[in-house]
């Protein structure tokens, strides 16, 4: 699904106005319709007291009209207006005017007046901002926002979160809206995904408010979200008439002492995502315990006992993934820095590897084609050196991507994956997976997928979206305290199972 900036939604707003002949206000209605549906099917006429916050542009126009709807069936309704500018909007105006008419009348919030009492079994809904937000809110409107986030009311966000710009960090992060609940117009945001900005959203819905397919179509979005849809497609059906050698011979590189159960998990996860073969090549002392934990793979090691010191590879693998456990030792670079400049299989570089490159920033340039790193913050910061917020981190890591001609995958509680000028941000996964391996599994399964067949990007986006189904599943299964990254292990073929079979799955894919 397409993530639109403010601008796009903007002009899909404008071109739906035109080309279906209707004026602003009728979209608002449509919009404000929706909502008012969301809650009457919720609260059913409960006797509960609605408190709306509504600003003075199209949110708060959104706002109004949701507070006659509400008042026409018979909710009990506070309704106040943010007075934040005299710039307000048309609709708003228009909607203002409506809600007199019946008999419903506003009180106006300004810099001088005192802080309305809202009760914790209130349900506030915020509609002071929207997607319009162009610079701190006063003071006094972010003093209001961190009174509605006191109250420990329910707190129903139009949109996005009020204080909440869309295309940076907040300027201050105590005036943005702790939404309980966002219902989103639409399409969803991309703030709603990146560590800094989705901690104010907590769960979200999208409402169709009738955009316009043919612009929703033609858009060209530069982050889509990856839920199940997305993913069907990409799926490659194993063949009948096949052998091990159709499905790719995959090599694992890693592991030192100590760490060699990071080459464990990578392997395992490579042979159960459907790596045809699978190799690991560790240090001496891995030899017998990964010969007796996984009987199906081929074990090679290094001369050296404890550390990779000189890699020898007696054939050439259709994909190396390498880096878990493997230290930063200065032999170990050496030799990560031969193997690249002379291997032309393309490579998933993780964890050390990663390390290495980013104190080595020569050997970048010996990155053999198709290759996909998956830095996790951390590692991300050593490549790219510091950002100011998550969208320069964005921009940063989109050129080096671009720069280097690689897939980055950047771990964390929604993996984007990027490529070229294009982000695709990952909906699977839980608080469960931030546990010791879950990232070496990762690798070991995107290095399965390549040597199945799939192009890197569709490897990183499907392997980023199963691993987190996967981790989802355990979760279900035993609460996330209790994930392992060996479970995950466990659950990637149910994973496959349910992005193959019809989606019950789809509750997994919302906020
Ligand atoms: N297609 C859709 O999705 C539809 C969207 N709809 C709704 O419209 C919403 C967007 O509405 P919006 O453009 O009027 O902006 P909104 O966020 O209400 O802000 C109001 C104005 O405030 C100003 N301003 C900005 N920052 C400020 C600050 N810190 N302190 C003071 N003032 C500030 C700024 O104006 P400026 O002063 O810069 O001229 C801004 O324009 C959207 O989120 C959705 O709820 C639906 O109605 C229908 C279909
Ligand atoms: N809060 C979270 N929500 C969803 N996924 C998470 C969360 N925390 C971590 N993960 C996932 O778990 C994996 C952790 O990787 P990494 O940090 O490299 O772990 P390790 O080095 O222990 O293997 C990544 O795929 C990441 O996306
Ligand atoms: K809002």
């Amino acid at each position: 699904m397409k993530i639109f900036s403010a601008q796009q939604i903007y002009d899909a707003d404008k071109f739906t106005i035109e080309k279906q002949q209707i004026s602003s206000d009728v979209l608002m209605e449509q919009a404000a319709t929706k909502l008012f549906e969301w809650i009457h099917a919720r609260l059913r006429g409960t006797k509960v007291q609605i408190q709306l916050f509504c600003g003075i542009g199209n949110n708060g126009g959104d706002g109004m009209v949701l507070a006659r709807l509400l008042h026409e069936h018979g909710y009990t309704i506070k309704v106040h207006v943010v007075n934040y500018s005299d710039k307000r909007s048309k609709d708003f105006l228009l909607n203002l005017e409506r809600l007199k008419e019946v008999k419903v009348w506003p009180d106006f919030i300004n810099e001088d007046s005192d802080l309305p009492e809202i009760s914790p079994n209130d349900i506030v809904v915020d509609a002071i901002f929207g997607i319009g937000l162009n610079r701190p809110p006063d003071g006094w409107v972010g003093n209001l926002i961190q009174h509605i986030n006191a109250s420990q009311a329910f707190v129903l966000s139009v949109d996005v979160p009020s204080g909440l710009p869309m295309d940076r960090s907040p300027w201050n992060p105590v005036h943005v809206i702790e939404a309980s609940y966002v219902l989103s117009f639409q399409v969803p945001k991309l703030v709603f995904f990146l560590p800094e900005t989705g901690v104010y959203v907590n769960e979200w819905e999208l409402l169709d408010i009738g955009l316009d397919t043919e612009i929703l179509d033609r858009t060209d979005a530069t982050y889509q979200l990856v839920g199940r849809q997305e993913i069907l497609p990409l799926y490659r059906p194993r063949l009948k008439f096949s052998h091990k050698g159709t499905y790719g011979h995959s090599m694992i590189i890693g592991g030192s002492y100590g760490k060699i159960g990071a080459v464990q998990l990578a392997s395992n996860a490579c042979l159960t995502t459907g790596s045809g073969l699978v190799t690991v090549f560790v240090p001496e002392c891995g030899y017998q315990s990964l010969q007796s934990a996984i009987p199906e793979v081929m074990v090679l090691t290094d001369e050296d006992e404890r550390n990779i010191s000189k890699i020898t590879l007696p054939f050439v693998p259709d994909v190396i993934g390498i880096g878990m456990g493997i230290g930063t030792e200065e032999k170990t670079a050496k030799a990560f820095g031969n193997l690249l400049k002379e291997m032309k299989a393309p490579m998933v570089i993780d964890a050390d590897g990663l390390n290495i490159l980013a104190k080595n920033p020569k050997m970048l340039k010996d990155i053999p084609k198709n290759s996909i790193l998956t830095p996790h913050p951390k590692e991300l910061e050593r490549l790219l050196g510091k950002w100011n917020d998550d969208f320069d981190k964005l921009e940063k890591a989109k050129a080096f991507a671009l720069q280097h001609d690689v897939v980055l995958v950047i771990k964390g509680a929604h993996t984007i994956i990027l490529y070229g000028d294009k982000g695709f941000v990952n909906t699977t996964g839980n608080p469960g997976m931030a546990t010791a391996g879950s990232g070496d599994v990762l690798t070991g399964m995107i290095t399965g997928m390549v040597a199945q067949g799939y192009e890197p990007l569709h490897a990183a986006i499907f392997g980023v979206y199963l691993h987190g189904l996967a981790g989802d599943i355990c979760a279900s299964q035993q609460g996330y305290e209790a994930v392992k990254a060996s479970e995950i292990c466990k659950m990637i073929g149910r994973g496959f199972m349910e992005i193959l079979s019809p989606p019950e799955v789809e509750d997994r894919e919302k906020g």
